[in-house]
């Protein structure tokens, strides 16, 4: 378990952390999300005793990181993968590492072996791809077998092989009772492996909650219709008091209905239906719609302010439409998250 209450980090005028109060539980892989600038980093520096905080405190099973003897028992970390020593071989690196926390150097074989780099273990480190190195920054947070784990951007450089591992790693971390706490700026990839999600913006904490919660409670549920006979299904839903907005692509938008009823709707009354799909949002959705009022650092389209973040309602489906079909990314949206 992880406990901040009231953390707070200021550098000159910047406030990067602003009385950031949660807990980061056992048994689950918690996501940590913001946008650039949030203060994720400096938040998981503080945890780990890299960075002062000005005021507030965090714990690491009730104790501070600087209490903990051997913390590398208690808590492993990636936090920068290019930290390690370049001119010692990655067994080298991780058995430096072990000998200050007496960790036995068997340990180090085995997490080479867990995180696939037994073949390059005496290799130097500052040889190694971005993905080896990222490798080389689990293994080393596996090290001490600790029950908590930090990981900042673990994914990065990782192919999609690496992904599916990491991803994988997590989720059986978690279901050994671990604390497993991971940032990503991909929010498809979160949306897979995060079963509870901490969201800050501009240092302060905007969201505590479960996945599903938070893409419930921060995007829009929908059903579409297609149908070759569009009039009639209109008339149809409409003579029974079922709302359904026109998109852009020529379906019918339905919110507060379920697939169920409307096809049977249909059905009873003969309609041809091409589509009936539930459509739910992505958590990349619910994530922009929750932090826009809070991007620090965002880029502008020629049109200055053209592209404003979708907004929950009633013409949300269209803006949905269009930006597919204006991005060729598979990573825009997730059914069924
Ligand atoms: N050493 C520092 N000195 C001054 N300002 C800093 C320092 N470290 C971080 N900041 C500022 O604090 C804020 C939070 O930065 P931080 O790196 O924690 O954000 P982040 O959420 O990890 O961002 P990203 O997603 O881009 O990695 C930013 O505005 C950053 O410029």
């Amino acid at each position: 378990m992880i406990e901040l209450d009231g953390l707070t980090k200021r550098f000159g005028n910047k406030v990067a952390v602003d009385h950031l109060s949660c807990r980061v539980s056992p048994g689950m892989v918690t996501g940590f999300l913001g946008p650039n600038g949030a203060g994720k980093s400096t938040t998981m520096r503080m945890m780990l005793d890299l960075d002062n905080p000005t005021s507030g405190t965090v714990r690491i099973d009730g104790r501070h990181y600087r209490d903990l003897q051997e913390p590398l028992k208690h808590i492993g970390a990636l936090l920068d993968a290019k930290s390690m020593h370049g001119g010692r071989s990655a067994y080298n690196n991780l058995l430096c590492l072990a000998q200050s926390n007496r960790i036995p150097a068997s340990r180090v074989s085995h997490v080479l072996d867990t995180v696939g780099l037994s073949a390059v273990a005496k290799k130097k480190s500052k040889g190694f791809s971005l993905g080896m190195g990222q490798r080389l920054g689990i293994a080393a947070a596996l090290l001490g077998d600790p029950e908590i784990l930090m990981f900042d951007e673990p994914v990065n450089g990782l192919d999609p092989e690496g992904i599916h591992w990491i991803r994988n790693l997590m989720k059986a971390l978690a279901a050994e009772g671990r604390t497993i706490f991971v940032s990503s700026h991909l929010m498809s990839e979160m949306a897979l492996t995060a079963d509870h999600l901490i969201v800050i913006g501009q240092g302060k904490l905007l969201a505590d909650t479960s996945m599903a919660d938070f893409i419930r409670e921060n995007s829009r549920s929908f059903v579409r219709m297609r149908s070759p006979e569009q009039e009639r299904l209109r008339d149809l839903l409409h003579a029974e008091g079922v709302v359904a907005v026109e998109s852009g692509n020529g379906s019918l938008e339905i919110d507060g209905e379920g697939p169920e009823r409307l096809g049977e709707l249909a059905g009873r009354n003969g309609i041809v239906l091409h589509e009936l799909s539930a459509q739910r949002a992505s958590l990349e959705e619910a994530f922009m719609q929750m932090t826009a009022g809070s991007v620090e650092y965002h880029a502008h389209s020629e049109r200055e302010g053209a592209e404003p973040p979708p907004p929950v309602g009633p013409h949300w489906g269209d803006q949905w439409n269009q930006q597919q079909a204006g991005e060729a990314t598979a990573d825009v949206r997730t059914k069924g998250v």
